[in-house]
């Protein structure tokens, strides 16, 4: 298949070519390694043919001295191997860390494939594996089996066939291992992902599932998915370990055999004692690699199946063109003819949608629970694609911005606030390695949150560890909003942004959106309460992904209410529940 329609190959290729200078360097050790395995052999003819028929202990003593520099010499370069191998799968990961990652955000935008997200960065794991374990060692050292084999034929031809045969049958095995194997490896894998994406699930749902009594049952699915993949393992092991068994039983007694069948000739007179034991250690140090190569075959076979993923991940998220970076925006926003289809979806959630937002006015939308408010809000981010229509932010399509300089330009506070493992002026710069105090404070005292941050413990270096029950939800709002409004962005997109605020909190809301719409800028709020339209100069109403009213605010109230068959939102009454009512 051409290279295009896996764009993903080449970069795995490049991220792999990035280790050949190095690779060259673990041939080179290779090579001498090889030869320095024919130190044992050499020193025992030497010992049986040499010394005890002279009987020189100096000859001995000699040989022993070289012998041992040999062995030492022998432990350095292969250690060294070892080093350049584990270099390389490190160059490999190091040249793909940060793009797989990058694929992985990418793609989480589909919940269909988060299990996948995280099963690929295990992928890359399991090629970086592949060139610290002894398999590829073992590889590069195959090439020499052979040429061991041939000096067994020198020695004496039938040992020579025999040897030939004895590697042929073990090599049958070796393929015969891969052949069997194979598809339980993957099997198992594929449990083990299953088992280890339902406990991230568990521990991310931990208050309800502990809260609600779901512990024994959630521990029985995950004992069962457990008991799966250990079973699909097992099973893979069992095979491998049956011809792993088998290779190593029948090794050595090829070379008893060897020994015995040596010994025959030496009867015979046609071979000398040394020969016939250099030839068993020879044929042991041929097949040690086939050997070593077939215990470690399921480290192969992983980062085998891992590259194949990687490569159909990397090519589903090419890398995206280089595009002209743009002057700050204005706060124009038009939609036209917005159609939203969520990623994995099957058909539109959203449909035709059109608005333009002029620059220091907010738009409300409102609707019924699932009309498509969050929908049109993520579009509006660039987050998810459109599944036709245009959106337009400063005149130009939002493609037209790379989504990182786009990113800037957007303040986005979503339904569902995640603050991320790092200090709260870390969160605020939205995880930028550049300290910016006065940006983060900036952005802070806009969204109100700065007194409250300041009366933490330790203020904006309080450490967030993820722990969502850290902080309230009303103060991880607030946050969150101080991220959104970081970096001067031009329009901001709030939803629900006081689902978890207090009458306090929602007027401080109104202000900041107040003092940002004077500042020129536009503000998009998806909203049930009627508290957080206060400051909406124009409102939209959805309902089952369609816009049924759109105009100045006041006059689609005024409509909304006066029909009772539409979405209307109830005025809030004190003491009433303020949410909107549909
Ligand atoms: N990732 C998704 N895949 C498929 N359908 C989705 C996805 N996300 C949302 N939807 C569907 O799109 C519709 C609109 O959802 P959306 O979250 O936009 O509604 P909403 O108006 O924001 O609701 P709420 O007020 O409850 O937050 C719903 O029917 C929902 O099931």
């Amino acid at each position: 298949m051409a290279t295009e329609d896996k764009p993903g190959l080449p970069e795995l290729q490049a991220a792999r070519r990035k280790g050949r200078g190095l690779l060259f360097w673990a041939f080179v050790f290779s090579i001498f390694v090889n030869i320095l395995m024919l130190t044992g052999p050499l020193y025992m003819l030497q010992v049986y043919d040499r010394v005890l028929a002279s009987k020189s202990v100096e000859t001995l003593v000699a040989l022993s001295l070289l012998v041992t520099m040999l062995y030492a010499l022998m432990a350095v370069l292969d250690y060294a191997r070892g080093r350049v191998m584990a270099r390389i799968g490190a160059r490999f990961q190091t040249a793909l860390d940060a793009r797989v990652f990058r694929a992985t955000l990418q793609r989480s935008a589909n919940p269909h494939d988060r299990p996948a997200c995280t099963a690929v960065l295990r992928d890359l794991d399991a090629l970086q594996n592949l060139f610290v374990s002894p398999v590829l060692t073992a590889i590069m050292d195959m090439p020499w089996t052979p040429l061991f084999i041939a000096a067994i034929f020198i020695f004496h031809p039938v040992l020579g066939w025999v040897a030939l045969a004895g590697a042929l049958i073990i090599v049958v095995l070796a393929l015969l291992n891969q052949v069997v194997t194979a598809y339980r490896v993957r099997m198992s894998q594929i449990a083990t992902q299953r088992a280890h994406a339902f406990a991230e699930q568990a521990h991310e749902a931990s208050e309800v599932a502990l809260s609600q009594g779901m512990r024994d049952s959630l521990q029985t699915r995950y004992k069962r998915l457990r008991n799966l993949a250990l079973r699909e393992s097992m099973n893979a092991n069992d095979w491998t370990g049956i011809f792993t068994s088998l290779t190593k039983a029948f090794r050595l007694f090829l070379q008893s055999a060897i020994l015995g069948l040596g010994a025959y000739f030496v009867l015979q007179g046609e071979l000398t004692p040394g020969s016939m034991i250099a030839g068993s250690i020879l044929l042991g140090r041929a097949l040690a690699p086939v050997e070593q190569a077939m215990g470690n075959w399921p480290v192969l076979q992983r980062a085998r199946a891992g590259w194949k993923t990687l490569e159909r991940f990397l090519s589903a998220v090419p890398l995206p063109e280089d595009r002209t970076e743009l002057p700050v925006p204005g706060s124009l926003l038009q939609a036209n003819g917005v159609t939203i289809m969520p990623p994995g979806a099957k058909k539109p959630t959203v449909r035709s949608v059109s608005f333009t937002l002029e620059p220091g006015h907010a738009l409300g939308i409102i609707g019924k629970s699932g009309s498509g408010k969050s929908s049109l809000a993520r579009v509006l981010t660039g987050y998810w694609p459109m599944a036709a229509g245009e959106v337009r932010l400063g005149g130009a399509t939002l493609n037209q911005y790379d989504p990182m300089h786009l990113g800037r330009h957007i303040g986005y506070l979503p339904q569902t606030v995640s603050l991320f493992a790092g200090t709260i002026s870390e969160n605020i710069r939205r995880m930028s390695l550049e300290s910016d105090s006065k940006g983060v404070v900036e952005a802070a005292k806009q969204a109100n949150a700065h007194e409250m941050i300041m009366q933490l413990p330790n203020g904006y270096d309080t450490y967030l560890d993820g722990n969502e029950n850290q902080l309230s939800g009303g103060q991880r709002q607030r946050i969150a909003l101080a991220r959104a409004l970081y970096g001067d962005p031009v329009l901001l997109i709030l939803d629900e942004p006081n689902s978890m605020l207090d009458a306090e909190g929602s007027d401080a809301l109104n202000q900041t959106v107040k003092r940002f719409k004077e500042r020129g800028k536009a503000v998009i709020i998806t909203t049930h309460r009627p508290a957080a339209i206060a400051e909406c100069d124009m409102l939209i109403v959805l309902d089952k992904g369609s816009v049924v009213a759109l105009g100045p605010r006041d006059e689609v109230l005024a409509k909304t209410i006066a029909d009772p068959r539409k979405p209307r939102l109830a005025t809030a009454r004190p003491g009433k529940s303020n949410k909107v009512a549909m």
